[in-house]
């Protein structure tokens, strides 16, 4: 199988690099040879590759910036999702994405499920429920992963943010009333391979029995503050914590205050998701 990835410079696609290995040739484009703002680019490239399988994990993430951008994070995240469901269809090809939590409004508490209502509090979350939009829409045989809260130990993230600021200052201030599950990226790529393996063991192809929409998070829930605890827990780096309010720490996109996915479709039909904190650990270690 030939799989086309891209977004190999982020968290997401340097795992999948490694994950996607045993299963096809993997085909890695990045930005120069790909960029997802250039919708012309996106479809020629794919028609020059001819993969049997896409696997996208690029995506415009600065969810701030987002606010001040949204034509270029609704082309990068939307446009050509859009683009490469497309593409995939005509060559028989199918489609693996990744969302976000952040489609949801979170201001209820409780887990969510795939089916329940979104309404994304900002530009980001938006871009990215327009891209998942497109895609089931287009009719690709495709998997869409919503995931949440990615950190590991390469990239922008929060856990390698703290790390550097706990060694800097004598005090953190750390919001403690937004809630989420944080997931590292090796999870999601171990994960994403396994469910493509698993489904080819089954002598027809994934999609024809499981083409759709799935949460891939950790187990388990935390708030940021709670995150930041466990981070100088397992590196032992010693820094003052305090827990704030979201109005305490005033940024330009809004946040969901609950955005913790149900992950239990996935899990029911194809592997057992870690907790969180355990996760946390093997990742520091
Ligand atoms: N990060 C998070 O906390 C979360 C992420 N997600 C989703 O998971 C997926 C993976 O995210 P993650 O790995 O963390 O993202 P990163 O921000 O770590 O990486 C983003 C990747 O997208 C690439 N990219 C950005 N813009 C373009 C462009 N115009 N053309 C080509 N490539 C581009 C980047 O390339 P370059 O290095 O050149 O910039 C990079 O490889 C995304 O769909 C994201 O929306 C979901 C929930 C949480
Ligand atoms: C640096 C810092 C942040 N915070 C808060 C701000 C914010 O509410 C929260 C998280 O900040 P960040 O900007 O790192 O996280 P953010 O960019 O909102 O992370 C999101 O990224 C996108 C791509 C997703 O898809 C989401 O799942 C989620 O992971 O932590 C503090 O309270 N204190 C601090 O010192
Ligand atoms: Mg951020």
């Amino acid at each position: 199988m030939k799989i086309l990835l891209t977004g190999s410079t982020g968290q997401v696609g340097h795992e999948l690099e490694r994950s996607l290995q045993g299963l096809g040739e993997v085909i890695a484009v990045d930005r120069g040879r790909m960029d997802l703002s250039n919708l012309d680019q996106v479809r020629d490239v794919i028609r020059s590759v001819r993969p049997q399988l896409i696997v996208n994990p690029a995506a415009y993430t600065a969810v701030d910036k987002a606010e001040s951008e949204p034509e270029l994070a609704h082309r990068i995240n939307a446009e050509a999702p859009a683009a490469m469901a497309a593409e995939a269809k005509a060559l028989g090809a199918a489609l693996v994405h990744y969302s976000t939590d952040y489609v949801f409004d979170g201001r209820s508490p409780g887990a969510r499920v795939e089916t329940d209502t979104v309404g994304p509090l900002n530009v980001y979350g938006a871009s990215k429920l327009a891209g998942e939009q497109a895609i089931a829409a287009s009719g690709v045989p495709h998997l869409i992963l919503r995931t949440s809260w990615v950190y590991g130990m390469r990239g922008k993230n929060f856990l390698l943010t703290m790390m550097r600021l706990a060694k800097e200052r004598d005090e953190l201030r750390i919001v403690d009333d937004q809630h989420g599950a944080p997931t590292w990226s090796r999870t999601i790529a171990d994960t994403t391979a396994l469910i493509l393996a698993q489904a080819r063991a089954g002598g027809q192809p994934w999609w024809e029995r499981n083409s759709g929409l799935y949460h891939l998070a950790s187990e388990g829930r935390t708030t940021w503050f709670g995150f930041t605890q466990a981070i100088l827990e397992e590196t032992g780096i010693d820094c003052r914590l305090v827990p704030i309010t979201t109005d305490q720490y005033p940024l330009p996109a809004p946040r969901p205050q609950y955005s913790v996915l149900d992950t239990s479709r996935l899990q029911e039909r194809f592997v057992r998701l870690p907790d969180w904190r355990e996760a946390l650990r093997l990742c520091v270690r």
